[in-house]
């Protein structure tokens, strides 16, 4: 038996509350199916049902197709018949024999009177069999023929049909092999012998037949059982030399889990380049917010399925030579955590252009430039997340078991303003900046290069992070040893290699000996731009698969981090450099706040609150509570329903507002906005790690 928890849910019941204030803590609160385990699963059932499906599916399909796979069988028939009749009629048997003899002019004689006979028994039995029908035909009517004709294409659709050693097996088709190998499974078979991925007597076992999949072929097969798939994959080069298809036009992947194994390999071969076509614009631009524990849209790969990369608990490394798509990567990773409100962002862009120029409105800390100054200020903030990190674990530490099972933060932790453990996202373009710095910093009593200390703080915080709610994200041109510190690089989870140099930078990037596993990003063609060898963290099935980052233009990135600004703003995480930011915007653009509002507003930046209870809110303002009804509906915000733990502790429905619906009143209708920033300022920009209100 096991419980799902609904983690998703968003309930103040869920949220902390130190005693002494309106709320108190209760608990998670779980939303939970029970399942016994021990009957028979609904997946299994699934599973039994679309196998009968396909089984249906293919008994149509085989019903459909015999009448074209018969025409087909008397078409081979009628062929190999007339190569052995040729080769009976010229006696090739007999000539051949007596070439090798070396007595063919002693023989011609000979097999020119056996040809001749051979055509004279031919016109003959032509003969018989034509004045045998026609007198059929005048006995017994037309039926005859037809039976006659019947029998005749039968036996030559069986002579004809494709089985091992039947004449006509080798189909000798003109052509690409590609399409060859789709009609004749054999072709197939020889491009894997040719390709030396089995031997010369092996065979491929077929488990599904070559069928048409998003603009090409898609095919399963087994290989013999000396044989690995990870060697297919390993030299993909040969098999797709072998098929007559450029490289990149051929997927390989082992079929893992429940219906794969070892040696079982689907292939899928693109009928032109699968990067030909522009990429795909990203999916989050449609999305009004995203959950940063669930893994973000970043690509697809050639056949076009979606590859989802999860950001939590891990770290990313993206590297590049320069213009293959490195920044747009890195972007793509932080507009997902852009779009989740409760994420803190901190962006160093040491590329010191506009590409990042967007995020300074979301981020806690933001700095663009590439002098010391700025190589300073990031080692400033490392310094200031270790102490967060250490921070974390020893409030860990203390938390209870429920909230808090291990070491780790949890989705509900995260979310908590009250235990204040955001997911905290760090990133650093062009990270090869800070870390060749070679300013002196003072480190406790030595001097050391400021490179050095970054280097030190971030392999320090890309180890002890992720359980505590660290991202990293580094993209740099240069992958190469002296660079990124090896310490650093072996603790870096999640690595995507665009095309880089030659095949030890990609080695650098993706692990030693990827290249001898079939994964050399310095292969990849400078055409296509954010093409790269994603090699994910922890359990993913694959060892590394090649994807194609979704496009994410300026003008999107900039719509996305103005969406995630909004969403802070609703739900009053806005926080460090961003609040500046915003709270200078909301001072030019807002009017007049009506009354009861700005009461309300007031009301809430000193008493900090996710939902407030209208009796709070009426006894503390001193109003009627009808009028203050009216007047607040009026404003666009109606009061809801909540649950909140009663003076017994158990959870009771109480009417009342949500801080997110009033603050979208206020955006509307304006005013306190000199109020409200000021509050922002005082209360966010001085402390950056403290819950702002609004
Ligand atoms: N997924 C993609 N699909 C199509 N084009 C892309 C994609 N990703 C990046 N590009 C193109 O590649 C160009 C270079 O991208 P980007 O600026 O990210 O490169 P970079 O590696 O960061 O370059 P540099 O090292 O010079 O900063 C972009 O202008 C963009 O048009």
């Amino acid at each position: 038996m096991s419980a799902e928890p609904n983690w998703d849910v968003e309930d103040p019941a869920m949220t902390t509350r130190a005693s002494g204030r309106a709320i108190e803590h209760v608990g998670p609160v779980l939303e939970g199916q029970l399942i016994d385990d021990t009957l028979p699963q609904p997946q299994r059932r699934e599973r039994t049902e679309s196998r009968r499906r396909q089984v249906a599916k293919d008994f149509v399909a085989a019903v459909v197709r015999s009448p074209l796979r018969f025409l087909g069988a008397v078409f081979r028939g009628v062929l190999a018949a007339g190569r052995l009749w040729r080769r009976w009629v010229s006696v090739r048997d007999y000539r051949e024999a007596a070439e090798q003899a070396e007595k063919l002019a002693d023989k011609f004689a000979d097999i020119r009177a056996l040809t001749l006979f051979r055509w004279k028994v031919t016109g003959a039995v032509l003969a018989g069999v034509s004045i045998g029908l026609a007198v059929l035909d005048l006995l017994y009517g037309v039926l005859v023929l037809w039976v006659a004709g019947g029998v005749v294409a039968v036996a030559l659709a069986v002579f004809g049909r494709r089985k091992e050693g039947s004449p006509g097996r080798k189909a000798v088709l003109s052509g690409s092999r590609t399409a060859t190998w789709t009609m004749d499974p054999d072709v197939l078979v020889e491009a894997f012998r040719g390709a030396k991925l089995i031997g010369k007597d092996e065979t491929l076992r077929l488990v599904e037949r070559a069928t048409r999949v998003s603009g090409g072929w898609a095919v399963t097969v087994d290989l013999p059982a000396t044989r690995k798939a990870s060697d297919v994959i390993k030299n993909r080069d040969a098999l797709a030399s072998a098929l007559a298809v450029d490289e990149v036009q051929l997927i390989v992947d082992r079929v893992r889990g429940a219906g794969g194994h070892a040696g079982r390999v689907s292939l899928w071969v693109s009928d032109r380049d699968p990067y030909s076509t522009p990429a795909v614009r990203t999916p989050l631009l449609d999305v009004s917010r995203w959950d940063a524990w669930k893994p973000l849209p970043f690509g697809r790969d050639a056949r076009g399925r979606r590859v989802d990369l999860p950001m939590v608990g891990t770290s990313l490394l993206v590297a590049a030579i320069p213009r293959q798509g490195k920044t747009f990567a890195a972007r793509l990773a932080a507009a997902g955590l852009i779009l989740d409100p409760h994420v803190r962002l901190y962006v160093a862009d040491f590329k010191a252009g506009k590409d990042w120029a967007a995020a300074a409105q979301v981020a806690h800390r933001f700095v663009a430039g590439d002098e010391p100054e700025h190589v300073l200020a990031l080692l400033e903030w490392l310094r200031e997340l270790i102490a967060e990190v250490q921070g974390r674990y020893r409030r860990m530490r203390d938390l209870d078991d429920v909230v808090c099972p291990e070491s780790k933060v949890t989705p509900v932790i995260s979310r908590d303003p009250d235990l204040g453990m955001p997911i905290t996202a760090v990133f650093i373009d062009e990270v090869q900046v800070p870390l060749d710095d070679r300013s002196p910093v003072k480190d406790g009593d030595r001097r050391l290069p400021a490179g050095e200390c970054v280097g030190e703080a971030l392999t320090w915080l890309a180890r002890k992070g992720p359980a505590a709610g660290i991202v990293l994200v580094l993209a740099t041109q240069r992958p190469d040893s002296q660079t990124i510190p090896p310490g650093l690089r072996a603790v870096l989870g999640s690595r995507f290699a665009l095309r880089v140099m030659d095949w030890r930078d990609s080695n650098i990037v993706l692990g030693d000996q990827m290249n001898t596993r079939g994964f050399d990003s310095s292969r990849l063609l400078a055409s296509h731009k954010g093409v790269g060898i994603l090699r994910p963290d922890g359990d993913a099935d694959e060892v590394a698969l090649t994807v194609r980052t979704d496009y994410m233009p300026n003008e999107d990135w900039q719509t996305i981090c103005s969406r995630g600004r909004d969403l802070r703003w609703a739900a009053g995480t806005l926080s460090g450099q961003a609040v500046g930011e915003v709270a200078d915007r909301v001072i030019t653009s807002v009017q007049k706040l009506p009354e009861s509002l700005l009461a309300v507003v007031e009301y809430l930046a000193v008493n900090d609150r996710k939902f407030v209870p209208t009796a709070e809110l009426v006894g503390a303002l001193g109003i009627d509570a009808r009028t203050f009804a009216e007047q607040m509906s009026e404003l666009g915000c109606p009061p809801t329903r909540h649950r909140l733990p009663g003076s017994d502790g158990r959870p009771q429905q109480v009417r009342g507002y949500l801080a997110a619906e009033i603050r979208r009143a206020v955006e509307r209708n304006g005013r306190a906005a000199d109020c409200v920033s000021s509050n922002l300022r005082r209360g966010s920009v001085q402390n950056p790690t403290a819950r702002k209100s609004l």
